[in-house]
């Protein structure tokens, strides 16, 4: 665990980037630093691997003072990744990736063996190892940060805006590997981030913090969605908080009825759409295991008679669900962070 115990963060010309700030950021999952440009995300992150160091308070990891831990033997234990991915630009991308297996003295079999193993990990195809960073997409890039953050197996990951500079769907997939990566790896992570979605994303807590460097709220991303702190909270995450909230609730409990004959389904029982004068409409399906009620609405959305039609893992019918079954399910959630069946923040509904 790392612990942040009245820290403060004062800059030679006075600005004060942290205030009095006490968190503690759990081992095993990520924890997001996030709040409007220049309330002293970064200025947090780096006081973690000694980049700065407090004016007062101190930062313990596993209970220790890392003032304590010289920055190199500090730094070893945690990957960084930066906006941009910051590769070595006249280094190809498998020496990127083996930076720190090369520094801690591997030999240069088992360091590039390694990073190839990385990049496979990351989602990239090896062939690209024998190339130079320029010769990758922003995203590519992205991803070589991510392996060569995690190259030397560090328990904690520092990132810092990691995938701020890339377009929406490429930011989608990288979000959507991190955590299918951490939920394999199970690693301490601290992100920076200003983007609230990306935030209750990839959050397991959700640091607030506001300019001046003060912690307005943490929590889970569910109790935020629920229960923000106070006006600047709620103004910060924006105008459709309440059907985010959904995200959180698991589908499970949503009251199934029989398929009805109007819906047309294939020899192995996938449906193809509703039987709507000589053709075919429009339909949505949802998981009740797996997905989420944002997903089941959704679902109820996409078709003309607003019904939503639940199937199983092989996306099978199983039921249908119209919009009495989910408003049943909507007005019991409705307001509070609790209801019949909280999933919230332990278990995530979309994770
Ligand atoms: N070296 C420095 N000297 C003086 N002030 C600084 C220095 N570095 C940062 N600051 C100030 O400290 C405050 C916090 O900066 P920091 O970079 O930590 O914010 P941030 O939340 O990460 O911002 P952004 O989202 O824009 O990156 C800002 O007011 C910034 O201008």
């Amino acid at each position: 665990m790392i612990t942040f115990e009245g820290v403060t963060k004062r800059y030679r010309d006075g600005t004060v980037a942290v205030d009095d700030l006490d968190l503690e950021v759990p081992t095993g999952a990520i924890t997001v630093f996030v709040g409007p440009s220049g309330c002293g995300k970064t200025t947090s992150l780096r006081m973690i691997n000694r980049m700065l160091d407090p004016t007062s308070g101190r930062i313990t990891l596993d209970g220790r003072d890392v003032r304590e831990i010289d920055p190199p033997t500090l730094r070893r234990g945690m990957g960084y990744v930066i906006q941009q991915a910051g590769l070595f630009p006249h280094r190809k991308i498998v020496d990127n990736v083996a930076t720190v297996p090369y520094l801690l003295g591997w030999d240069r079999k088992r360091a590039r063996a390694r990073a190839m193993e990385l990049l496979e990990r990351v989602g990239l195809d090896p062939k690209l190892a024998g190339r130079y960073p320029f010769q990758l997409s922003g995203g590519q890039q992205q991803r070589v940060g991510v392996a060569r953050a995690l190259a030397a197996d560090p328990p904690v990951l520092l990132m810092d805006e990691p995938f701020s500079a890339v377009d929406p769907v490429v930011r989608t997939s990288l979000q959507d590997e991190l955590l299918r990566l951490q939920a394999e790896l199970r690693k301490t992570i601290v992100f920076v981030t200003h983007d609230i979605d990306e935030a209750i994303k990839l959050g397991d807590t959700v640091a607030v913090l506001r300019v001046g460097g003060r912690l307005a709220q943490v929590a889970g991303p569910a109790t935020l969605l629920a229960e923000p702190a106070d006006e600047f909270v709620r103004g910060f995450l924006g105008r459709d908080r309440g059907i985010r909230r959904l995200s959180f609730i698991s589908a499970k409990e949503v009251r199934l009825g029989p398929v009805p004959p109007d819906l047309v389904l294939d020899e192995d029982g996938r449906p193809l759409g509703w039987r709507s004068g000589g053709g075919l409409a429009p339909y949505g399906t949802f998981d009740p295991e797996t997905d989420s009620l944002r997903a089941a609405l959704d679902a109820a959305l996409l078709a003309p008679n607003g019904m939503a039609i639940a199937v199983d893992g092989e996306g099978r019918a199983r039921g249908v669900a119209g919009r009495d079954a989910l408003d049943e399910l909507f007005a019991a959630y409705a307001g509070g962070a609790s209801g019949p069946r909280a999933d919230g923040d332990a278990e995530r509904a979309d994770a």
